[in-house]
């Protein structure tokens, strides 16, 4: 049956962190972003969220580029074509180039909307099993080695299963050094964000001392075959970020041995349904695969709980609680880290409500588009 839309609509919201957030690109303070509602004639709502960034400093997309994309095109897609299932918006979408987030941020509103429909909830809809997913948490560049072991402390009490932290040049080795002196036995693991090249390969293969659990996206933000190269010199397991758009680029990346593990962001790959793709090839192949974050609010942690609950999710994803970067989500109830697990959420679609007060109180423009 046709999932009959009668409404898209976007709010944009602007909301502050508690923390902000540093890496080898950049600081964050707050965060801009929008929130997809699609409407049935049912009265059913289903949100997405999108999670580009003001500025194109991770990917080249923006909030902006995302908005001018899905006025100009995903939704006169919609409009021209009937869908029955989820899995059918990709396809339709993928005759344009790029524009992963924007393409992800409509594809999960009408997930989440299917899955109310059906009245399941939306990680049974993906074909989750798990009922709780465990999670690690991302900590920025601190000031200071003694700013950042507190740091750790404090979220290990917290329960968190692993620690990433950041690295860039001048902030790596010596640092690593000291967090696993005072954290001897903690799973950890380091994400350059594309920092590096070839020429930091002596470098890069002291952090094979370190034990650490991975090194996520080392070189260059499009590039697998540095990444070939490098992964053959060192012990440390590869994690595949930025690299990463499409199961076209997994398969490539496997490959050629560019790494031994996957981070899945949904919207850097374009949605659930890709997702879900990557996921069960990696599964295939043996290569585990974990959920990255994008400092997401309520309705883009509620998504990434749900694709964490299939099963090759095998390691801790950075999916955090919502206190991590806000004061108040806007979910009811929000995400809540317990020993370091989530517990899935059982009522139909994402199984979080969301917060119309918080919504309107963070919300700066809200545009709609009748279908
Ligand atoms: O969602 C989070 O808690 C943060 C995840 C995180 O580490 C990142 C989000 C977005 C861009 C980067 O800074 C970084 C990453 O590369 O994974
Ligand atoms: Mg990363």
């Amino acid at each position: 049956m046709t999932i009959p839309l009668i409404n898209i609509i976007i709010h944009r919201l602007n909301m502050r962190m508690i923390d902000p957030f540093a890496t080898s690109f950049g600081t964050m303070q707050g965060k801009e972003f929008y929130i997809v509602e699609v409407v049935d004639t049912d009265g059913n709502h289903g949100y997405g969220e999108g999670v580009a960034f003001s500025i194109p400093w991770y990917t080249e997309e923006t909030i902006k580029s995302n908005l001018a994309i899905i006025e100009d095109f995903l939704i006169p897609i919609l409009r021209d074509n009937a869908i029955e299932h989820p899995n059918e918006v990709f396809p339709l979408f993928e005759r344009l180039r790029g524009n992963n987030m924007a393409k992800a941020a409509i594809e999960g509103a009408i997930w989440d909307l299917y899955a109310k429909r059906q009245g399941v909830p939306l990680a049974k809809a993906l074909g989750g099993k798990k009922t709780e997913i465990d999670v690690g948490i991302s900590i920025g560049i601190q000031p200071s080695v003694k700013e950042l072991l507190n740091k750790i402390e404090h979220f290990l009490e917290q329960g968190y299963k692993r620690i990433k932290l950041k690295i860039k040049p001048g902030h790596d080795v010596d640092m690593l050094h000291e967090v696993r002196k005072a954290f001897p036995d903690t799973p950890i693991m380091a994400d350059a964000n594309s920092a590096y090249t070839l020429d930091d390969i002596e470098l890069l293969k002291q952090l094979d001392d370190l034990n650490l659990m991975m090194i996520e996206q080392p070189l260059q933000h499009h590039d697998i075959i540095d990444h070939a190269k490098l992964q053959k010199e060192l012990q440390t397991p590869i994690c595949l970020d930025e690299s990463i758009h499409s199961l076209y680029d997994v398969q490539k990346a496997i490959e050629l041995g560019s790494c031994k593990i996957i981070n899945i962001k949904v919207g850097r790959v374009g949605g659930l349904s890709e997702s879900i793709k990557i996921h069960d090839y990696c599964e295939d192949q043996g290569i585990p695969v974990w959920c990255g974050g994008m400092l997401e609010a309520g309705i883009g942690r509620a998504h990434n709980v749900a694709i964490t609950t299939l099963a090759n999710f095998i390691l801790p994803g950075d999916t955090a609680g919502s206190s991590r970067y806000w004061k108040k989500d806007i979910i009811k109830p929000e995400v809540v880290v317990e020993n370091g697990v989530i517990k899935v959420p059982t009522a139909p679609g994402i199984g979080y409500e969301v917060d119309e007060e918080a919504l309107e109180a963070f919300r700066f423009e809200k545009l709609e588009f009748p279908m």
